[in-house]
């Protein structure tokens, strides 16, 4: 906890075991606590002991699992949402790639941290593979004289480089580079110990590549490697201050990609919400059911199929209680689009209703819709103010809400095409829980490559929200709504009386369609025009 607090940059000190075991080591005292004494073998009295503070010390006797018992944890906050760096640090030969890439072999007793974190990450997205679907994604660099190398890549080429791990001609060039990765990477370090406003990240391509693991939105761990022989304390000494002066800078709070953690929680909430509206639906009396092939627009099964099939609803529920609801069509770029989830003929707001007048919205079999509208197929409504105009009973406003939000936090999911779909609000939540990959995966992505989707996630996050506070109205608002309904009448609704009435309006149609999709019971004289609001449509506003 005071590590959190504290930053997130967490220092593990990894000391190598003498290649000479009579030899005397440097190493005087390691304490659980993350002490390390080391002595000067030149100076050992006491003036040559030195004192340093990390998080851990492990001794030349730990082995590459207990190192990596007390790595786990970070790696499984990458599942969390968060953004993790490890890296070794230290002088040649200290033990660097033995912590990282193990000393090699098949026995997960030799495997390094590379390999011990992937199947971390791979055990632990198989356990949550019921609720979680996440994608894997592993790439391999290597900095060479500032060109970063893609390890992985197919053309041998891109990944070949001179090896000379000589200190002449492209040696000292190497070196050369690699010290001034070094330095550039201490004086990012020094930049964030000092808190200053400007942190050199584009000094060298280390530190570049390490940037969103440096700041303070990552968790970043460092392995400090030394030797004990006596004859690397000058080196030793060295890597020890510069560990102590990371383990020194305080970032903060890493910063969560909340908005991962945000949508598991969401689901959970959607999960409950899910079950007392069911079993609200489920004490709502049901009545004047019309039979299946006379099914209005305004029944929860059409609503499911509308988005099952990808349908655009939200203009037109989803948003009643708002102005531009009635004025404005829903935009090309809102709809469901074809390529996105192309709808089968079978698919649709096939109301089976009689054709109406030009200003009606949902006609069956209509031909082709208009190119600014959110519904597909032969349902468009034909001009953007017919969307409510046109209901001859009451649509079921809420479930389309409900799904209408969905179809946007499920924007790349497969579709689902039977339109053969129960008559309760379940099969809404059904493809809620059968998106739950899709978003999820944008969450993958988001750890995968760090900052780019978080925006992306966010969104999914806050439209779950508003899904999530609209079935709660529903939950919490049914039984008073449904009293209104039964004693008072239909509010007035003009969503075509212009300015100052329209807001009014059309929120009480929403409330009235609302209560009409919780009970399922069409409203007393719902017709197209009292639904709307009783007056006449003033010419200025066809
Ligand atoms: N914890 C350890 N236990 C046993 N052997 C170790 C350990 N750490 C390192 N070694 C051995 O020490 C030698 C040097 O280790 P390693 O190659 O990992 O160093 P390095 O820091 O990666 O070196 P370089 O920077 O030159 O690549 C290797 O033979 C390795 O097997």
């Amino acid at each position: 906890m005071v590590q959190d607090l504290k930053g997130n940059i967490r220092v593990y000190c990894r000391i190598r075991p003498a290649f000479d075991a009579e030899a005397k080591t440097i190493v005087d005292f390691i304490g659980e606590d993350g002490s390390l004494v080391v002595i000067d073998p030149l100076k050992p009295w006491k003036d040559g002991r030195k004192i340093f503070d990390f998080n851990r010390v492990f001794g030349s006797s730990a082995t590459q699992e207990d190192v990596f018992r007390d790595t786990k944890p970070l790696v499984r906050s990458v599942m969390d949402g968060y953004n993790v760096c490890i890296f070794a640090y230290g002088q040649t030969g200290s033990g660097k790639t033995y912590t990282m890439s193990g000393p090699g072999g098949d026995s997960t007793k030799k495997f390094g941290i590379n390999q011990l974190a992937l199947n971390a990450l791979f055990l632990l997205s198989d356990e949550r593979k019921d609720i979680m679907s996440y994608k894997i994604h592993v790439q391999m660099v290597k900095i060479y004289n500032e060109q970063i190398r893609d390890l992985l890549a197919d053309d041998p080429l891109l990944t070949k480089y001179p090896f000379i791990s000589e200190v002449t001609g492209d040696g000292l060039k190497e070196a050369q580079h690699i010290n001034k990765s070094l330095s550039c990477l201490g004086d990012v370090i020094t930049a964030l110990a000092q808190k200053n406003s400007h942190i050199p990240y584009r000094n060298s391509k280390l530190t570049l590549l390490l940037q969103n693991s440096l700041g303070g939105h990552a968790k970043m761990l460092m392995f400090a490697h030394v030797s004990p022989e006596g004859d690397s304390f000058g080196e030793t000494i060295s890597t020890l201050k510069f560990a102590q002066r990371v383990s020194s800078v305080e970032l903060g709070a890493a910063r969560l990609n909340k908005e991962s953690v945000e949508v598991l929680e969401l689901k959970a909430e959607i999960e409950t919400l899910k079950k007392a509206l069911a079993n609200k639906e489920a004490l709502t009396p049901q009545t004047n059911k019309p039979k299946e092939a006379s099914r209005t627009p305004f029944q929860k099964p059409k609503a499911t199929a509308e988005l099952q099939e990808g349908y655009d609803v939200t203009k037109l529920y989803d948003q009643a209680g708002n102005d531009s609801f009635m004025k404005t069509p829903p935009s090309p770029p809102f709809a469901f689009r074809s390529q996105d989830t192309p709808q089968t003929p079978a698919s649709g707001l096939k109301y089976q209703q009689p054709p109406r007048s030009p200003t009606s919205g949902f006609k069956s079999q209509q031909p082709p819709r208009s190119p600014t509208s959110g519904f597909k197929s032969q349902q468009a409504p034909q001009s953007p103010t017919s969307a409510l105009k046109s209901c001859n009973a009451p649509r079921s406003p809420t479930s389309a809400a409900i799904k209408s939000q969905v179809v946007k936090t499920t924007y790349n999911r497969t579709r689902i095409s039977s339109l053969q779909l129960p008559k309760t609000p379940e099969p809404l939540i059904t493809s809620i829980s059968e998106n739950k990959a899709g978003m999820q995966s944008n969450r993958t992505i988001l750890s995968e490559f760090q900052n780019p989707l978080t925006s992306s996630t966010h969104g999914k996050g806050s439209q779950i929200r508003r899904l999530l506070r609209t079935i709660g109205k529903l939950i919490n608002g049914s039984d008073r709504k449904n009293q209104q309904k039964r004693t008072g009448a239909a509010a007035p609704l003009s969503p075509f009386s212009c300015q100052n009435e329209e807001k009014s309006s059309t929120a009480s149609n929403a409330r009235t369609l609302r209560r009409q999709s919780l009970t399922g019971i069409p409203l007393p004289t719902m017709s197209r025009r009292s639904s709307l609001g009783g007056g006449s449509v003033p010419d200025s506003c066809k």
